[in-house]
Formats: C-alpha cells, sequence, structure tokens
C-alpha cells in the first residue's frame, strides 16, 4: 500500500515516530515539513491531497497542532474526503462509513501510541459501500 504523509512543524516529532513505525508496513512518500521550523499548514495538506488526487497514493496521514488547519486545506480538494480522528474507533467509521482517504492528527493533543493506532485502524479498515456509498456520493452535492 502507498500512503503520503505530512505536517507542519507542530506535527513533525510525531510524523518521524510514525514515517519509522508505518515504513515496516507500506511504502511511504513524505510531503515533509522536514524540521521544526515553524511553517504553514496549507502547503503540506495541499501535497498530500494532491498525492491522492494524482493517484500516486492510496490514503494519506495529515498532521498539525489541532488537525483542523490540514483538515480544511484538504478537503478543499475534489476527491479528497480527510477526517479528524483522535481516537481508533473514529478512524475506523471514518473508513467504513466515510471512506475517508485522508486521517487528520492532531499532533498536541494524541499520545504517540494512540496515533498508532488510529492510523493502523485507519489503514486497516475497508469501506462498507452500499447506503454509505449513497451518502458518501452527496457531499459533493451543494
Ligand atoms: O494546529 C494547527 C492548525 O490548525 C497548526 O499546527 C498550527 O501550529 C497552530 O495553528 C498553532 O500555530 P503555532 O504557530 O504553532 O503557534
Amino acid at each position: 500500500m502507498k500512503i503520503a504523509i505530512g505536517s507542519d512543524h507542530a506535527g513533525y516529532e510525531l510524523k518521524i515516530q510514525l514515517v519509522e513505525y508505518l515504513n515496516k508496513k507500506v511504502s511511504i512518500y513524505d510531503k515533509g515539513t522536514f524540521s521544526n521550523d515553524s511553517t504553514d499548514y496549507p502547503e503540506f495538506a495541499h501535497a498530500v491531497a494532491n498525492a491522492i488526487e494524482s493517484g500516486e497514493v492510496e490514503l494519506g496521514i495529515l498532521i498539525c497542532g489541532s488537525a483542523n488547519g490540514v483538515a480544511m486545506t484538504a478537503n478543499k480538494h475534489d476527491h479528497v474526503r480527510c477526517a479528524i480522528c483522535w481516537e481508533k474507533e473514529i478512524a475506523e467509521l471514518a473508513r467504513a462509513h466515510n471512506d475517508a482517504n485522508i486521517v487528520a492528527l492532531p499532533a498536541r493533543f494524541i499520545s504517540v501510541q494512540k496515533a498508532k493506532d488510529i492510523v493502523d485502524a485507519f489503514l486497516n479498515t475497508d469501506f462498507e459501500g452500499g447506503r454509505h456509498q449513497r451518502r458518501v456520493s452527496k457531499i459533493g452535492i451543494v
């Protein structure tokens, strides 16, 4: 499986931990940031969202302090459904019911172990389709 990951400075340390953890299981495409220097989360959210839209990867992981900024940015992309997750059960539902293709993690509010559990749940849960496909299809209708 191909996974893109990106964070701003607030998520950088967690991103390092997750890249090391996930490298043993999947192919990781790291879209930055690559230091603790203060930066702007939209750059990395757009990079991960573009990787989804181009087909470079199947799923993505975004990290910032609260997860709000990266999720808001990624969800501007037509083919992205980015879900903020702070418990593994929410990650399972984001995949099973919402067909989310990016998980957004709030680095300043969850532990590294919690983040690993959330990511594992996200990567290992399939979309259920059926009634959920009907609802997901309506998301873009405004
Ligand atoms: O949480 C975030 C956006 O939703 C970002 O990670 C920012 O870091 C956050 O807005 C705080 O900014 P700061 O420059 O790290 O104080």
